[in-house]
């Protein structure tokens, strides 16, 4: 057999594992990166994909069946050899496609090419040991928090304050849903085109779809690749989880308005407010990063749209740049946790220190407070987080509205999004719509519009 060069789909994968497990890379853009310098086949791709974020799903699961059959703790094993032994026990315990030999085989080619062909032995002891004993049953550990964290792979302190907040069994489902595959879900350009348009045209070049889940004009990839169809070059789609679509609807801009977004890159939810606006009006995206307003000002130079103006703002400073009560809709976007999207980026789970979230809260806070002066009287303002976190999410709305008598929640809520809430606030669960975690906030100033 032919030795395994740099280029293979399993030392990629190790590659970029190494990355995520060490140095704290994002596994999102360390995979894109990898696929940037050397195209793969769309099989390779698939599978390099599918191992890089199914190992670091998994994590907790796979470290501790490796502890389980290893003498000295896994904390101690080389950090290649690391790597290979927990991509290799992915694919043994949960990747039906990969025969067991093979799994056991390529572990340890891969421990050859990658210069540990001393532990080679090793490598091969450990992963016949795993495929012996298989997946361990956890449903007899009694402790709840200690059977999800292990069975459905997250840390216990996260799983911990989801048990406390959400109880036992949503958190389980939630946990089980967040380690399942993330579908790429596009939102159609109605200024360009319908959904059943799109449909066709995607499937005619061969990506199957299906509609959406919850948002109205989504579509959901089944099969197929998308992203460098002609159709999104000249702006007929964007790419958006549909929980994201949402915040829009909740926001309800009409023709004519000015609408200030004031936590904007990459500009997801800019431009469908613009698409919903009939690109008629204004979109004042705000950013604090400088080098983001190109995201902003590429997506709609591609959607077509005119009316979006791209800011560089500190978004708790925004009485500096922007008028008072001078926009009829304001969203608040906040930067947050992450904890909502943890099927699209897993590494989220791991690399969180719960302590940040107490700083999030209070960015979230002032934040709110600043682009809220920003509202016209009877506008309303959105905040929206893609995180499942009571302290970043029902807490902050607790302490904007204790603090801001002028402001209550819109219980209008429920018919513009076509989903039951609680008085003006929504929390969507992974499991729910197979969308993003997301919390939606709406809330009215009180006063007439002038
Ligand atoms: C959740 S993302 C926004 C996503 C965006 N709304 C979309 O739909 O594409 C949060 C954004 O807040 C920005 N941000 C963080 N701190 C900020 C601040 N103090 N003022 C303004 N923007 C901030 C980050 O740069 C990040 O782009």
């Amino acid at each position: 057999m032919a030795k395994m060069t740099d280029k293979a789909p399993r030392m990629r994968a190790a590659k970029i594992l190494d990355r995520v497990f060490s140095d704290q890379a994002y596994s999102h853009l360390a995979l894109n990166e990898s696929f940037r310098e050397h195209r793969l086949a769309d099989v390779d791709t698939r599978f390099v994909t599918e191992v890089v974020y199914g190992t670091i799903k998994r994590l907790n699961t796979i470290d501790d069946v490796l502890g389980s059959v290893m003498k000295n703790p896994l904390r101690k094993t080389d950090r290649r050899v690391k790597t290979i032994l927990r991509m290799s026990v992915y694919q043994l315990l949960f990747m039906d496609r990969v025969p067991e030999r093979a799994a056991i085989h390529e572990g340890v080619e891969l421990a050859k090419a990658w210069g540990r062909g001393g532990l080679k032995g090793f490598v091969n002891g450990v992963l016949r040991n795993v495929a012996r004993q298989g997946l361990p049953d956890y449903r007899n550990i009694t402790d709840p928090v200690k059977r999800i964290a292990l069975s459905a792979s997250h840390p216990e302190w996260l799983v911990s304050k989801w048990v406390h907040a959400y109880g036992e069994a949503v958190t389980q489902d939630m946990c089980e849903a967040n380690v399942k595959r993330a579908y790429t879900t596009l939102r159609v350009n109605r200024l360009q085109t319908d959904r059943s348009a799109l449909q066709a045209h995607l499937d005619a070049g061969g990506v199957k779809t299906t509609p959406g889940n919850v948002a109205p004009d989504s579509l959901i990839v089944t099969e197929g690749q998308p992203l460098h169809s002609e159709w999104f070059k000249k702006g007929a789609f964007s790419f958006q989880d549909e929980s994201s679509m949402l915040v829009t609807y909740a926001l309800d801009p009409q023709p004519g308005m000015r609408v200030l977004d004031a936590c904007a890159a990459p500009g997801g939810k800019a431009t469908h407010i613009a698409e919903r606006m009939g690109d008629d009006g204004e979109v004042l995206a705000n950013d604090i990063h400088f080098h983001k307003r190109t995201l902003i000002t590429e997506q709609a130079e591609r959607l077509r749209l005119k009316s979006i103006k791209a800011q560089t703002d500190d978004a708790t400073e925004l009485a500096a740049s922007v008028e008072a009560e001078s926009f009829d809709r304001v969203l608040v976007d906040a930067p947050c946790s992450g904890l909502g999207v943890l099927r699209a980026k897993p590494d989220i789970k791991w690399h969180t220190d719960p302590k940040e979230i107490e700083t999030l809260a209070a960015l979230q806070l002032n934040i709110l407070e600043a682009a809220a002066e920003c509202l016209k009287p009877g506008g309303f303002l959105v905040y929206s987080t893609c995180t499942v976190m009571p302290a970043e999410n029902e807490d902050v709305i607790a302490a904007f509205l204790e603090n801001n008598a002028s402001f209550e929640l819109d219980d209008t809520l429920d018919a513009r999004l076509g989903l039951k809430t609680e008085r003006g606030q929504r929390l969507i669960l992974p499991q729910q719509y197979e969308s993003d975690g997301f919390f939606i906030a709406a809330m009215k100033k009180r006063g007439n519009h002038t």
